[in-house]
């Protein structure tokens, strides 16, 4: 199941020109430079745009070949960066506005959206009297309500703060599982893009440079040395919790722990994405007994690759099947002795990963 579009559109200073295959399960994150045709592209599929001799399809469903089914035929809820809320319907009914839209089922109720998206204080309100986060929560909303087929965000909390931006982030990947409803965002946050997001799409002056897996895409140039993220899939082990306070996750045979977070209730099995930091792991030759870092991972060493300094060097290891980035020094990549094949052990400091699980699933 996808969404295929084929397209030529000459812009200002390039041609968007795309023929790509994106999946309809789980949330797509689409980045790249400013100006570099991500809105474009959105606007093009989700039908905004029309423009000759494109072809888009949803799951085998045509939108556009020689006819064009309009935007609000294609069931898309299309939430944009600047919302367009109606200036002069109040909160409820920009709201019921959405909600009118939608035919057959409601699989996402009003109260819960409302809800979910702290909107109940603000229903008597008109959007002049609103904050920009507040208008992007209403227009997000909104566009739940009408009850998509397929959510389309384009930097739709960047008018919030942290705290909500996060939730928000959170919110997404709850919407992608619960009601299995596909996502396409753009971000330019790809911290927030590699907590929740299962494919990531990079574009690069109209064109899409490459796709795929964020696991992997997070593996290779330009994100490799730019960003040095790795995301870490762990399940949360129950049979081992010992300590109240300590969270157990488990790796490839391996344990990480954790300081647990307060506001999570886990079930055994459970799957819980850890975000690392390059900069966060260190490597020895051996494990350490006598040190304040918790979490040490036998690991391999794969390859080394330039990073954003020249002194300094971007490690990727193997912890299993799964690939984590150590950023360290060229003196300590000599002094170690470290080369491809080397074993070595990985330490996770478990403070910086209880920042990156707070902000997990
Ligand atoms: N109607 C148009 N005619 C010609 N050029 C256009 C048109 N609309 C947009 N462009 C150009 O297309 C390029 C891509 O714009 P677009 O808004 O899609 O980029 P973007 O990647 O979404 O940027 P940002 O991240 O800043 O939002 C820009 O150089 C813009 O000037």
């Amino acid at each position: 199941m996808s969404l295929k579009v084929k397209c030529h559109l000459p812009l200002q200073h390039f041609a968007l020109d795309v023929a790509v295959s994106i999946p309809t399960q789980g949330i797509t994150a689409i980045v790249g430079p400013s100006g570099s045709g991500k809105t474009t592209f959105l606007e093009v599929f989700s039908g905004v745009r029309q423009v000759a001799n494109a072809e888009v399809s949803f799951n085998q469903t045509l939108w556009q070949q020689r006819e064009f089914l309009p935007l609000n035929q294609r069931r898309v809820g299309l939430v944009l960066q600047h919302p367009s809320l109606f200036p002069h319907l109040n909160v409820a009914d920009n709201l019921r506005y959405g909600w009118q839209r939608a035919r057959g089922r409601k699989e996402l109720g009003w109260d819960e959206v409302i809800a979910a998206c702290d909107l109940n204080a603000l229903l008597q309100q008109f959007p002049a009297q609103l904050s920009g986060g507040q208008q992007q929560r209403v227009a997000f909303a909104r566009a739940l309500l009408a009850q998509p087929q397929l959510l389309v965000l384009d930097e739709p909390f960047s008018a919030l703060d942290d705290d909500a931006r996060q939730y928000f982030v959170s919110y997404l990947r709850q919407l992608s599982e619960q009601h299995q409803l596909p996502i396409i965002w753009v971000s330019h946050q790809l911290s927030d893009v590699a907590q929740v997001s299962d494919t990531l799409v990079q574009f690069s002056q109209g064109k899409v440079v490459s796709h795929g897996p964020i696991v992997s895409e997070l593996q290779r140039e330009p994100l490799r040395s730019k960003l040095a993220l790795s995301v870490l899939d762990t399940h949360y082990d129950a049979t081992q919790q010992g300590q109240e306070e300590c969270w157990r996750l488990e790796l490839a045979g391996q344990d990480l722990v954790l300081p647990k977070p307060q506001w999570q209730q886990q079930q055994p099995g459970a799957s819980v994405r850890l975000r690392v930091f390059a900069r966060d792991v260190s490597l020895t030759r051996e494990f350490v007994t006598e040190s304040s870092v918790q979490n040490q991972l036998a690991a391999e060493v794969v390859d080394s690759f330039t990073a954003r300094h020249p002194a300094e060097l971007v490690v990727q290891l193997r912890v299993g099947e799964q690939y984590l980035l150590a950023l360290i020094t060229k003196a300590s990549w000599q002094r170690l002795d470290l080369r491809p094949g080397t074993r070595v052990v990985a330490h996770l400091k478990a403070a910086a990963l209880h920042e990156t699980l707070r902000e997990a699933l």
